[in-house]
């Protein structure tokens, strides 16, 4: 098994206050995160609130509006996009399906289709697999060109729970034999993948952050599920200080609701609420300028700046 020790190794990719603007709107804000070679980061979020954004900001494919993205120098990602572009009324091959974008060689795809296990669907026909299948397919031509960094996009979409279990074991694998970074995207916001070492949930901004609880502490979660998915999958708990509401304003913990609370109407600071790792709380700092309709007036008894912790 090849070791890598995140801890200490330069990071593959690294976010500075990213944000994205599309027609006159923050797809996502103030975004800062990175991911060393070995380490697994789980990105979560409701639907629209800036997943795959952030990915495609992290991988280059986007180019952010504010920030910046530092990559490692030669870079090489595999990406297992939501979404794919295929004619399906074409019939196609898996093997086929590994050599749409770039050539690769025969023992390169026979290398990546026995790593997940699907060798021996190499001709049939891409339209007919089942979703587990189509995923180890789609993760197959990922690996072939043995990427530094593995960004996968809903990897578990069309699978079932057990299902779900031996692809989370299989990336796991991956990770362990090749000692590659990981970005998942998953939108699910309470479960993840146990081998996780960051979670970051997002909401157009970080919410929160930690590391996933493991689930084999939840006798429950074991009652129902087993061990093998104790061992998989963990819970996430949050630490909000605030709510995003249906109508897209922001609850605060002191109660008071403002239109939004992005970076651009004040700031998210990240506070450790204990221990190195230990999860992180997000605080509303607010400014002369922040917009909020919330802070005092300059040169008001709280010098115009207040806290919401
Ligand atoms: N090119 C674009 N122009 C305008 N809006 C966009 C564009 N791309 C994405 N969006 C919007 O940005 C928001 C974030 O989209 P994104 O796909 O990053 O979300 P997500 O968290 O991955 O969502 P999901 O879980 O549904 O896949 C959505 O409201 C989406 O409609």
């Amino acid at each position: 098994m090849l070791q890598t020790n995140t801890r200490t190794a330069a990071p593959l990719v690294s976010l500075t206050g990213v944000g994205v603007r599309r027609q006159g709107r923050w797809l996502v804000r103030g975004v800062e995160f990175s991911i060393a070679p070995g380490e697994i980061v789980t990105l979560i979020g409701p639907n629209g609130s800036g997943k795959s954004t952030t990915a495609k900001a992290a991988i280059g494919v986007l180019k952010p509006d504010e920030g910046s993205v530092a990559r490692k120098a030669g870079l090489k990602v595999g990406y297992v996009p939501q979404k794919l572009s295929v004619d399906w009324t074409m019939p196609l091959t898996v093997e086929r399906l590994m050599t749409l974008t770039a050539p690769l060689k025969r023992a390169e795809i026979d290398a990546a289709l026995a790593a997940t296990g699907i060798r021996h669907l190499a001709r049939a026909e891409v339209q007919h697999l089942s979703g587990g299948e189509f995923q180890r397919a789609l993760l197959s031509r990922a690996i072939a060109r043995k990427p530094d960094l593995l960004v996968l996009d809903e990897p578990v979409q069309g699978v079932d729970f057990s299902g779900e279990i031996a692809l989370y074991d299989l990336i796991k694998t991956i990770r362990n034999t090749t000692g590659c970074g990981i970005l998942l995207i998953s939108h699910d916001l309470h479960v993840v993948m146990a081998e996780t070492d960051t979670v970051i949930c997002l909401n157009g901004h970080v919410c929160c952050r930690g590391t996933p609880q493991a689930v084999s502490r939840s006798p429950e979660y074991l009652r129902l599920f087993g061990a093998r998915a104790g061992q998989t999958l963990a819970f996430y708990q949050h630490h909000h200080d605030h709510t995003h509401l249906p109508d897209g304003r922001v609850l605060h913990a002191d109660g008071s609701i403002t239109e939004d609370c992005r970076p651009d109407d004040g700031r998210h600071d990240l506070l450790p609420t204990g221990g190195r790792a230990g999860p992180m709380r997000i605080v509303h700092t607010h400014g002369p300028d922040c917009g909020c309709g919330q802070h005092p007036a300059p040169g008001g008894e709280a010098g115009g700046e207040r806290r919401d912790a």
